[in-house]
């Protein structure tokens, strides 16, 4: 049984669908005080999953304490709560669901946008307080005015799409969409500076990343044109809010719609959150029965088919892999894993490697390949829990550099990977491998030496020179020790040959050294491929 926390008040959606497998057991824990990092990391040692909000940090602290955790999944979009690099080297896969609360942030933004042009919530607390206050509260009208959009993603394009059925005309910032892509949703991109100039509403939908915190500033604002209103319902960080509040006691910026703080819930003492002319939603973008459902569904189905099948799907850390491509990839991945492990287990070192992929596997999506490759050659230097995810990390803090090429033909096999180690003295220095009828793997090349071994289990690796005895001696000296041989696989090149011997049991040191012995053997290495 796996076992996964849920938090933040997700929909019971979540619960229902990893319950339903019958394989995971589900704690929901929506308590204030268990959202505190510190008395999280108490409780979260026995959990396979994570399931959150935005509600929870999942900080690298909480991490350390978590060395059951595979998987966290985030019911939205956002993920600046999680500590992705700390995650990332931990070998946990950090998973979100894009698109399922989209169109109820877009609709929250315009109804932000609307509120906010007619002075919504500052009359219902005027009436509230037994006033009537019209000519205090009008508004402007929207037909007609620029919206600039800051982030032309998902949520950006919804909320264009609205934008024009509310007869606005629509420009956005972002260095990451083309000209094309925009025009074809009327949309006009242009310069940052023009965006800010000549804009009668900005509305925000950056992530929060280096480049985007504090976007909004006391520069930024002082380019805006007067009478600007701003709708925030990105991040909090991307506002600076005391240089907003500047702004607004000006009255260069006529007013601004905050649904999101870099401090939530925000200090109700903060000058702002006192200002006549801003409203305010407590972080209620995604937040509508509809949206919930989805996420929530999403998150599910998604830690579900990864606890259980292994399946990566928006992975935020990961290439993701679909059940069909896992099919297919499957395995590659294995066959990666089993020529890295002997590679890693045949040296001493690794420094840089290259990687080649041909034929059909370089259709397919090779980067797990490689982190499955990497997971194999470096499970044999390192004590650390190794897995897909942390590998390419792992490989990064030991400096080792990557190379990666794909080519679509393989004149002899239809599908060939090739490992070779890069920068060192030490044979063998390369191995390839193939699969035969779409399930099997097998070595096909170490060195320079071409044979054919089905990769499992324990195997001695001899390099020997090409003379009569070898395999007599090795059969003696294993007969001798009542190791039972499996197969014995064997490739010669010029005067050197290749043996490879699948033993039932491991061969302890003496017995290699035994092996060793005959003065022809160049060396003699066992290796566990699992
Ligand atoms: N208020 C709420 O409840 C919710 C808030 N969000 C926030 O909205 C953000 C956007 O969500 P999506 O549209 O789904 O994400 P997305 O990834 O589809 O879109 C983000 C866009 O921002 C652009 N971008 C990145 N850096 C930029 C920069 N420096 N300047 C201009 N554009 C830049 C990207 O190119 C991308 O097109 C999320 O990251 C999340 O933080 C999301 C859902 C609900
Ligand atoms: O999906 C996102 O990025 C959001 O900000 C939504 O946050 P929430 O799940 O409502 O706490």
């Amino acid at each position: 049984m796996y076992k996964v926390m849920i938090r933040d008040n997700m929909s019971p959606v979540a619960k229902e669908i990893l319950e339903a497998t019958g394989r995971i057991e589900v704690v929901v824990d929506n308590d204030k005080a268990t959202s505190d990092p510190d008395v999280l990391a108490g409780l979260i040692g026995e959990f396979d999953g994570l399931a959150v909000r935005s509600g929870t940090k999942v900080t690298k602290a909480l991490l350390e304490s978590a060395p059951n955790l595979k998987v966290i999944g985030r019911a939205g979009i956002g993920v600046d709560n999680i500590d992705l690099e700390a995650a990332t080297r931990k070998g946990i896969v950090v998973m979100n669901a894009p698109g399922g609360n989209t169109v109820t942030t877009g609709e929250h933004t315009i109804s932000m946008m609307m509120a906010l042009a007619r002075n919504i919530p500052q009359a219902t607390a005027s009436l509230r307080a037994g006033k009537w206050e019209k000519k205090k509260l009008g508004g402007v009208e929207i037909t007609g005015k620029t919206l600039g959009i800051v982030g032309l993603g998902h949520i950006g394009r919804v909320v264009a799409e609205r934008a024009r059925g509310l007869r606005m005309k629509v420009i956005a910032f972002d260095p990451y969409v083309s000209q094309e892509a925009a025009a074809k949703m009327d949309v006009r991109l242009v310069r940052y500076e023009e965006l800010l100039a000549t804009s009668d509403f900005i509305t925000l939908h950056v992530p929060r990343l280096k480049e985007t915190v504090n976007m909004i500033n006391a520069e930024t604002l002082a380019q805006m044109k007067p009478g600007v209103r701003l709708i925030n319902c990105s991040r909090g960080e991307v506002i600076h809010l005391d240089d907003l509040y500047e702004a607004l006691e000006s009255g260069h910026v006529a007013g601004a719609a905050i649904d999101v703080f870099p401090k939530e819930p925000p200090d109700a003492s903060l000058p702002i959150m006192q200002h006549p002319k801003v409203i305010f939603t407590p972080h209620l973008g995604a937040s509508t029965g509809e949206a919930q459902v989805n996420v929530a569904r999403m998150i599910a189905e998604q830690m579900t088919g990864y606890l259980l099948d292994g399946v990566i799907t928006n992975a935020v850390n990961f290439p993701s892999v679909s059940m069909e491509e896992m099919a297919r990839l499957r395995p590659y991945l294995t066959l990666a894993e089993k020529m890295g492990a002997m590679m890693g287990q045949l040296v001493r070192s690794v420094h840089d490697v290259t990687i080649d992929y041909c034929g059909e596997v370089a259709t397919l999506a090779t980067r797990p390949v490689t982190h499955a490759l990497l997971k194999g050659l470096l499970g044999a230097f390192t004590h650390k829990p190794i897995n897909y995810v942390n590998a390419r990390a792992i490989a990064a803090e030991k400096g080792i550099g990557i190379r990666e090429t794909v080519s679509q033909s393989e004149e002899a096999f239809s599908s060939l990977i090739k490992l070779k180690l890069e920068g060192t003295d030490e044979k063998p220095d390369e191995i390839w491998g193939t699969i035969y009828e779409k399930k099997y793997p097998r070595f096909i090349r170490i060195g320079d030496v071409y044979l054919d071994a089905i990769p499992e289990g324990a195997m001695i690796v001899i390099q020997n020179i090409d003379k009569p005895g070898v395999i007599g001696h090795v059969g003696t000296v294993l007969g001798c020790h009542n190791i039972n041989i499996g197969r014995f696989q064997l490739g010669r090149r010029e005067d050197h040959a290749v043996c490879l011997v699948n033993i039932d049991t491991p061969a302890d040191e003496a017995v290699l050294e035994e092996i060793r012995s005959l003065p022809i053997i160049l060396s003699v290495r066992q290796v566990d491929l699992g």
